[in-house]
């Protein structure tokens, strides 16, 4: 690299943020152009301008915000007809697309086709590309370029240039935040060949721990939203973590891409309106989660349906019936026929009774000699529908039904659940025991979705209504997308983001605020990331989410440890998607240095579990430290201050089974005071005390492994949550004990 080089690159790069300083100005001209010209017109001209004025705001703020790594890369092609004295031609790679005065392109977005050989291209196979530069910037200024030459003509004797891997090293290195950064200037080959893989169908990622999988999934969203706008502007992107504090960890990344409109949800949020994070205990969890649950709700349902098992006498308008319990039967199956949910189908059972039973009350009052003519067959099923006892009969035999009171009752009610579980012992139905007003927990979740799947909405006004959200939703994107051609503005604002402005015309919230509160609602893609935790009911729910199966599914399954998560891919997803998925493996461990990774995965192994084998690409320069004492919280306490010392930015996890996290905390919140926190408020803070739990998918600069034999013996899976705790750092390891050291992890 010559310091002409780097000049060069510095010059291009000074007249990209020209350019964009430039257009950001034009949008704020455009702005200030749209509020001026904001009065009159009709409400839908005002209501339009003002979609449009939301929308150059947004431009604006969006070019303010992507000045950092504005362009990351360069990309030298092969091409004869260039202008390019050399006959190359030079792409330059960055965060957004740009283009100059005469609209030719003079920055690729990285996720347009064209950018691909810059994450793919190999000596062996260069996609066209005779080179590969990293542009390292700080602030505006580019302060370093790396190359990779794939083309030897290029090379000026000095092989040295042949240095790729250092921006992503560095990138590696650098100290932890508490939050997860985009890695778009450095995106590796197998990563982007993932992330780049088709919309269609389930894709599923396996890898060990710091294989780069959430960071992929994220990426991979990002570019299925630029890629595939028209189709999922609409449907919207879920996205799903294992915790509140793993969401607040990620959130970043999206915006950072330039991608705000997708739903994140922990797997105890996905259900609208609940809010778990506790879950119950191990046995009970895994009861919940399994596959069983599904068809025992639905007789739970059904059993809600009751026929009397006598005739009774309703009184109406003084007038007294008979009412045979067959008479109710037959309602009922007329009601059944129709297949639809128990409160759906209650107003067809209602319909049949009341008419059935209007017809005996005018055969009656006919027996009577009173004459009743086809017309009075109105009124006197009038007042049959406003008689009491009619009211009692029919709601008794068929009552609408939540989903929180329907769980609530089959908890609460063990002489109900034993006679829906006749073929399970005593101890199996205590399980499931619990009194009425417990909070739900996260297992519940896909038990109350199952519920309101079977139950359907007590009011059909609900369903209507948000059918015509739906709808309004579509229509809102389509004019945004004729308004966007009316005004020759396209590429400047996508229709999704006009729909939005609409709002302003009737208050209608965006695609995402429509779907995370909306339970009926599909998605267009999900994406699960820590997947390998997902019960078979969780999975059952997901699906519901997104019929037409595009997923993409990242996680590992050695790192499984919840109660009923699945040990292996085909066993979790087969009864949900079949063999229809396909399988990508993640080789590389960009998080841990070599000898961490080592340690912890000689000690899955030597507890039976089945890694997938990766390669550090880096190794640090503290060995795994051990620590025997019996005075733990002291020892705890004296690498906290020491690695304070070494690095008083970096963040370090304290990392101990629940029964002895809260302990500890209380201790060392004396001497650190506002320095630590528990659980997700401890992301905030510089020393955060977590379960292995709460640590899945997070990373620290150090981590401190407390009491691991107890992790591995107090934990269901706990040889698991070992695993997951250990493999958190990006530089140091230390394991504190009082007792035994878990088997493999002295000889690495
Ligand atoms: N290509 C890359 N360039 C720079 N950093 C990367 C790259 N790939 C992954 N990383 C970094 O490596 C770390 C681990 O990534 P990530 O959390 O996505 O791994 P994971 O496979 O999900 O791990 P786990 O299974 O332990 O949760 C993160 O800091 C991420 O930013």
């Amino acid at each position: 690299m010559t310091s002409a080089e780097l000049a060069n690159e510095r010059e291009y790069v000074a007249a990209l943020y020209a350019r964009l300083d430039a257009l950001r100005d034009e949008a704020a001209g455009e702005l200030l152009k749209v509020r001026a010209g904001n009065q009159g017109g009709t409400h839908q001209n005002r209501s339009e301008r003002d979609a449009f004025a939301r929308i150059y705001e947004d431009r604006v703020s969006q070019l303010t915000e992507i000045d950092e790594r504005l362009a990351f890369g360069r990309l030298t092609l092969d091409d004869a007809s260039a202008a390019d004295s050399d006959g190359v031609t030079h792409r330059y790679i960055g965060r957004i697309g740009l283009r100059d005065e005469n609209l030719q392109p003079i920055l690729l977005d990285w996720r347009v086709p064209q950018a691909r050989a810059f994450y793919q291209a190999t000596a062996a196979n260069p996609l066209g590309a005779r080179a590969r530069r990293h542009l390292t910037s700080k602030g505006r200024d580019i302060v370093r370029i790396d190359d990779e030459i794939f083309d030897s003509a290029l090379l000026e004797g000095d092989t040295s240039a042949l240095q790729g891997e250092a921006s992503l090293l560095a990138s590696l290195t650098a100290q932890r935040t508490g939050r997860m950064g985009d890695i778009v200037a450095t995106i590796q080959a197998e990563q982007d060949r993932i992330i780049r893989s088709e919309l269609r169908g389930v894709l599923v990622v396996q890898g060990g721990p710091g294989t780069g999988k959430t960071a992929v999934a994220l990426h991979r969203a990002a570019y299925l939203l630029y890629s595939h706008r028209e189709r999922l502007a609409s449907s919207g992107v879920l996205i799903v973590g294992p915790s509140r504090s793993f969401l607040q960890y990620i959130e970043a990344v999206l915006p950072s891409l330039g991608e705000t409109g997708v739903v994140l949800s922990s797997v105890g949020q996905l259900f609208p309106g609940h809010d778990t994070s506790a879950d119950d205990a191990a046995d009970v969890a895994r009861l919940k989660g399994s596959a069983e649950m599904a068809p025992l709700l639905a007789r739970a349902v059904k059993s809600r349906q009751i026929v009397p098992r006598e005739a009774s006498t309703v009184e109406v308008n003084g007038e007294k019936l008979v009412v045979e319990p067959q008479l109710i039967r037959n309602a009922m199956q007329r009601a059944w026929e129709g297949r639809k949910p128990h409160n759906v189908a209650r107003a067809a059972f209602n319909k049949a009774a009341l008419s059935s039973l209007a017809r005996s009350l005018a055969e009656q009052l006919r027996a009577r000699g009173n004459t009743i003519e086809d017309s009075d067959q109105a009124w006197l099923r009038e007042d049959i529908r406003t008689s009491y006892d009619v009211k009692v009969l029919l709601n008794t035999a068929w009552m609408p039904l939540t989903p929180e009171k329907l769980l609530q009752d089959l908890y609460a009610r063990p002489q109900w659940l034993a006679t829906l579980t006749g073929d399970w012992s005593p101890a199996k139905r205590a399980l499931l025991h619990r009194e009425r007003d417990a909070d739900f927990t996260v297992s519940d979740v896909p038990l109350l979705d199952e519920a309101a799947e079977l139950l359907g909405e007590a009011d059909n006004k609900g369903d209507a209504e948000k059918r015509e959200r739906k709808q309004q939703r579509k229509r809102d994107i389509e004019n945004a997308e004729q308004a966007i051609r009316n005004m020759g503005v396209e590429g400047l604002v996508d229709a999704e983001s006009l729909a939005t402005g609409f709002e302003g015309f009737v208050e209608r919230g965006s695609t995402a605020e429509l779907a995370a509160a909306d339970r009926t609602w599909t998605y267009g893609h999900i994406v699960v990331d820590e997947a390998q935790e997902l019960s078979p009911m969780q999975w059952r729910l997901l699906l519901r989410r997104c019929p037409l199966k595009s997923f993409t599914i990242v996680g590992d399954v050695a790192q499984a440890s919840a109660a009923a998560a699945a040990t292996d891919w085909d066993g979790a997803l087969s009864p949900v998607f079949g063999d229809s998925w396909r399988l990508e493996e993640l080789t590389v461990n960009y998080r841990t240095p070599a000898q961490i990774a080592e340690t912890a995965e000689s000690m899955a192994i030597a507890h039976g579990l089945v890694v997938t084998r990766s390669r550090s690409v880096r190794s640090s320069e503290w060995p795994v430290d051990i620590r025997e004492t019996p005075d733990v919280a002291a020892a705890v306490l004296d690498i906290v201050r020491s690695d304070r010392a070494l690095d008083a930015l970096g963040t370090v996890a304290i990392i101990a089974s629940a029964s002895q996290a809260d302990d500890l905390y209380a201790t060392l919140a004396t001497d650190l005071r506002g320095g630590i926190g528990r659980g997700a408020a401890g992301l905030r803070r510089a020393v955060a005390v977590l379960t292995p739990q709460e640590s899945k998918g997070l990373e620290f600069d150090t981590a401190i492994v407390v009491e691991p034999q107890l992790i591995v013996d107090e934990i269901d899976r706990g040889a698991a949550a070992l695993y997951v705790a250990m493999t958190r750092p990006t530089q140091r390891l230390h394991l504190v004990a009082s007792g035994a050291i878990p088997r493999g992890i002295r000889t690495p």
